[in-house]
């Protein structure tokens, strides 16, 4: 069943990797092509390494030129979404790779956000505890943020096994392109090139009260989280250090078992060797997730490291595996956990 798909945004980094992940699709069809300030541009002259869509032009978001499609995602900058998906009909899939729908408490998307909360769709990320569940036949999807799919991935096992004290420490550094294409001072190659910095310390990066909604869900209680994001040097990949208290009685044995137990079956998470740890150029353009769990014997502390692409599994293929879900096609499909090295 080939399903016809448009995508909202495409002139970005979010956008282009959904388009490179869709040409390889065998299932889809690549329908309206939209942009903003680049609408009327071709797409060729935006992405150039998306050689097959090089003649299509950019056309308007508007409801018109999305209608007709049966999947519609949306690559737009926060808070754009909304408007967009209200007017598509309910027969629509439509996947948000933006904020807008991730939040489910109504205070902390204004808190973090500032503007009105737009409502809650089912959360694509499938590996969480009932996460393929809430996927199967849904209309509506909210793609997560890709710090959130780095750190949840990271330590959910621990909280769902009981194994760890409610208060996480996350730190972790991301590619530029996590701050999309749009220019911004901090991002002149002159200030990354060589140079790691944090942003957004001491609680107030927008992607805190999404971990604090995936590691609660797991745990069964509220945990605190202490987020500090990095930048680093390189065009994508996110690697996340998380840590948390060891609960009384935890080894290193039962850390390990319940992350051979968690991941034993995922298709796109590769719990490592013990020994090996993750490296964001492993995992590079493709949908894998690495993770590594280590019982700090003299902290007491669980730390658990995963390495994602930030564009492929942290937004557009986490998109890719949650529509398969959605529409009932396998959920590897058009994905790979193939990367390229060096
Ligand atoms: N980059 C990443 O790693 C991740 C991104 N995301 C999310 O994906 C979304 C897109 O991010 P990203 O691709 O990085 O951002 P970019 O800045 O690279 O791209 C933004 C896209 O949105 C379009 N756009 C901008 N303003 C409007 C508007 N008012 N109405 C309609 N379209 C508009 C732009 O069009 P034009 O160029 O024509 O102006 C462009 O296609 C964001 O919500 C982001 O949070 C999620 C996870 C990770
Ligand atoms: C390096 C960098 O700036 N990263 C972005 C994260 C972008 C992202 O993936 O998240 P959203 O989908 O929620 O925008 C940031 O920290 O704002």
């Amino acid at each position: 069943m080939t399903v016809r798909a448009a995508v909202a945004g495409a002139s970005g980094y979010a956008g282009g990797e959904l388009l490179r992940l869709l040409l390889a699709h065998p299932e889809i069809e690549i329908g309206a092509l939209t942009g903003n300030s680049n609408a009327g541009q071709r797409l060729g002259a935006l992405q150039p390494h998306l050689l097959p869509l090089a003649d299509r032009v950019l056309q308007e978001t508007t409801p018109d030129v999305l209608s007709g499609h049966d999947v519609v995602f949306l690559a737009l900058p926060h808070g754009q979404s909304a408007a967009v998906a209200e007017q598509l009909g309910p027969d629509v899939l439509v996947v948000d790779m933006g904020a807008d729908f991730r939040l489910k408490d109504a205070a902390d998307w204004e808190k973090f956000y500032g503007s009105a909360h737009a409502g809650t769709w089912p959360y694509g990320l499938p590996e969480l505890p009932g996460g393929r569940t809430a996927l199967e036949g849904s209309k509506r999807i909210a793609v997560p943020g890709c710090y959130p799919t780095a750190a949840s991935l990271a330590l959910v096992p621990a909280y769902a096994a009981g194994l760890a004290e409610p208060e996480a420490v996350i730190v972790a550094a991301s590619g530029t392109s996590g701050a999309g294409k749009t220019p911004k001072p901090h991002l002149l190659g002159s200030e990354v090139m060589g140079s790691m910095s944090p942003y957004g310390v001491g609680g107030v990066h927008r992607h805190t009260p999404e971990m604090i909604q995936n590691l609660g869900a797991a745990a069964g209680e509220p945990v605190t989280v202490s987020f500090t994001p990095t930048l680093a040097p390189m065009p994508r990949g996110i690697l996340a250090t998380c840590s948390a208290k060891a609960r009384d009685g935890v080894t290193a044995e039962s850390v390990r078992a319940a992350y051979e137990k968690t991941y034993g079956d995922e298709p796109f998470i590769h719990l490592l060797p013990e020994g090996q740890w993750p490296a964001t150029a492993s995992v590079y353009g493709s949908n894998a997730v690495q993770v590594q769990v280590a019982h700090d014997a003299t902290a007491h502390r669980i730390i658990a490291i995963s390495a994602i692409d930030n564009l492929t599994k942290g937004t557009a293929g986490g998109a890719v595996q949650s529509m398969n879900i959605a529409l009932g096609f396998p959920e590897e499909l058009g994905l790979t956990t193939i990367g390229v090295a060096p």
